[in-house]
């Protein structure tokens, strides 16, 4: 069974407006790391709200982990699977302090008392938020509220993770921060993510990228295959990464740079 499956799905705000999706089809293995990018407007953000349900395709199916997002049964036990975080981090915080933000969605969920101290112990660690559990969220940098929010996510066992332009209102420290969060959550955890961005270099951190164009995906390919097409990326407009663009150049002049190609690699998989 898969993580996500996606059939012909087909989607607009209004009855009478235009198509922002149309029929999209695709599918996620369990634990995989999908990253969504395209220009501005091609249905990203509408395409990951589907995922949980916030929005809901005019026609075609989606299931998650096996359940039909159209079940009013399956439904809230597939809200309850997918973790969503969004990108501004000043509008994800209910509560005074960052262990009771992290605390209050497992008490909507009815989590027993011992499990959510043991829960935000974990999380908490995962993200790296151990010693700011007492803090005030609204005092907190860009990076460590992005942090917080994912760990109140992660604190109901979310078996799929969606997060839409999550590091792109923060500073570059508080985007390595997240970045190094997801990239450490991929690595030991089976959670399913699907981040969108409009940044190259966090794309290729996947496992795969899906390239959408007018509501469609029109590339699905795994990052070594995006880092080989570097050319149809510079036709698309999407900046590279300074060391790809380097690498283009090199390999435009007849230079073949194997080190430079490691190095891209290395940059991958740091
Ligand atoms: N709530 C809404 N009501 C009506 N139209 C909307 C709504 N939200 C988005 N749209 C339209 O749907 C289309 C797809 O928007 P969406 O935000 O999904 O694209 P995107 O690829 O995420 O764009 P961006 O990279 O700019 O965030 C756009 O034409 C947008 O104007």
């Amino acid at each position: 069974m898969k993580a996500v499956t996606l059939q012909n799905v087909h989607f607009q705000y209004e009855e009478e407006g235009p198509a922002v999706l149309s029929g999209v089809s695709a599918s996620i293995q369990h634990g995989e790391w999908i990253a969504v990018i395209g220009p501005n407007g091609s249905g990203k953000s509408t395409l990951s709200r589907l995922f949980n349900g916030l929005l809901l395709p005019r026609t075609g199916e989606i299931y998650i982990n096996g359940k039909s997002i159209f079940s009013d049964d399956d439904l809230p036990v597939i809200r309850r699977e997918v973790g969503m975080v969004f990108q501004n981090p000043d509008h994800q915080f209910v509560a005074p302090t960052v262990r009771d933000d992290i605390a209050f969605g497992m008490e909507n969920a009815g989590v027993p008392r011992e499990d959510m101290l043991q829960r935000i112990e974990t999380v908490a660690r995962q993200t790296g938020v151990e010693d700011i559990l007492d803090k005030e969220p609204h005092r907190l940098s860009g990076g460590q509220k992005q942090r917080v929010a994912i760990a109140g996510v992660l604190a109901l066992y979310p078996s799929i993770m969606v997060l839409d332009e999550a590091t792109s209102m923060l500073d570059p420290n508080g985007k390595q921060e997240v970045l190094h969060t997801i990239r450490s959550l991929h690595a030991s955890s089976d959670v399913t993510i699907l981040s969108v961005t409009h940044q190259l270099h966090e794309a290729l951190m996947a496992d795969r990228v899906w390239y959408m164009e007018n509501g469609r995906i029109i590339h699905d390919v795994t990052a070594e295959e995006l880092l080989h097409n570097l050319d149809w990326l510079q036709e698309k407009n999407i900046p590279l990464p300074y060391a790809a663009s380097l690498y283009q150049s090199l390999a435009h002049k007849g230079i073949s740079s194997r080190s430079l190609e490691s190095f891209l690699w290395r940059e991958k998989s740091r």
